[in-house]
């Protein structure tokens, strides 16, 4: 039976991020990524380091125990990691939907699946500048094309002027796409830390609405993570 690598299971919380923010949610942690970003605030689900923490679980094993922190009650779950594209979460999809669940996802959009029509929304958040990543823009369009029929939006985290920059280019390529701008969160060293920067957390919030304003760029909706305001980088929230 195949099995996923999954860093963590918790919930309920809030989504704190992007197109369903504020939305009740068991988020299920893939462990493993093919980026490094230099900001990652999931090192976690990332670094082999953490692998040890990683726990092979069946589908059914994952369903039973979102049932258990739903109560029972269905609800979105949120898939995110790491990247949950490098694994086959189609299974779990297919099972979820039988019990009447409903999945969100985020990822970087490296590596298309052909589940991703199954989700809604699929949530692409491409990396800018500042992680020191480069997106394949080929494997970005193969991500929107799989995902026939259901919603994609694009999250772009913003950190400075050229990550700024870079996302008004982006945006411009992808019209039809919902944007969302996250300010970027400096997490403190050691993902064992709950400690965040918060003063520079809404001094970059705060430039990134006065940029965008004053450019008259009035399709992003901008956002800060609302988890991160109300828990700080607490894990399992
Ligand atoms: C941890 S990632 C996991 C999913 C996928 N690998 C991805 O990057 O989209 C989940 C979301 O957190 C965002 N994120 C990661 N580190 C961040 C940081 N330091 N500040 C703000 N957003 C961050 C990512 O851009 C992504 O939208
Ligand atoms: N509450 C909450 N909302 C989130 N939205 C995206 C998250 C993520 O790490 O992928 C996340 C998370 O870890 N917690
Ligand atoms: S792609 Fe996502 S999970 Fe992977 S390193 Fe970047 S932010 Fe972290
Ligand atoms: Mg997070």
């Amino acid at each position: 039976m195949t099995r996923l690598r999954i860093s963590e299971i918790f919930g309920p919380t809030i989504q704190g991020e992007g197109s369903v923010i504020g939305v009740p949610t068991v988020f299920v942690r893939a462990g493993g990524c093919d980026y490094r970003c230099s900001w990652c605030d999931s090192l976690h689900a990332v670094d082999s380091r953490y692998r040890h923490e990683w726990q092979p679980m069946t589908a059914e094993e994952i369903m039973g125990k979102v049932t258990e922190l739903s109560g029972g009650q269905p609800l979105t779950i949120s898939l995110s990691g790491g990247n949950p594209a490098i694994q086959d979460f189609g299974p779990l999809i297919r099972l979820g939907k039988t019990q009447g669940y409903s999945f969100a996802m985020e990822t970087q959009g490296s590596v298309a699946r052909d589940w991703f029509c199954e989700l809604a929304p699929l949530i692409l958040s491409p990396k800018p500048p500042s992680s020191g990543e480069t997106v394949d823009w080929d494997a970005f369009d193969a991500c929107i094309a799989a995902a026939v029929e259901t919603e994609s939006v694009m999250k772009i985290v913003i950190f400075d002027e050229d990550d700024y920059t870079w996302a008004r280019e982006v945006a411009a390529g992808y019209p039809s796409l919902p944007l969302y701008l996250q300010p970027g969160n400096h997490t403190p060293p050691g993902p064992d830390s709950d400690a965040i920067d918060l003063p520079g957390i809404m001094t970059r919030y705060e430039w990134l609405i006065e940029r965008a304003l004053a450019d008259r760029w009035f399709t992003p909706r901008i956002l800060p993570q609302l988890h991160v305001l109300v828990w700080g980088n607490k894990r399992g929230v």
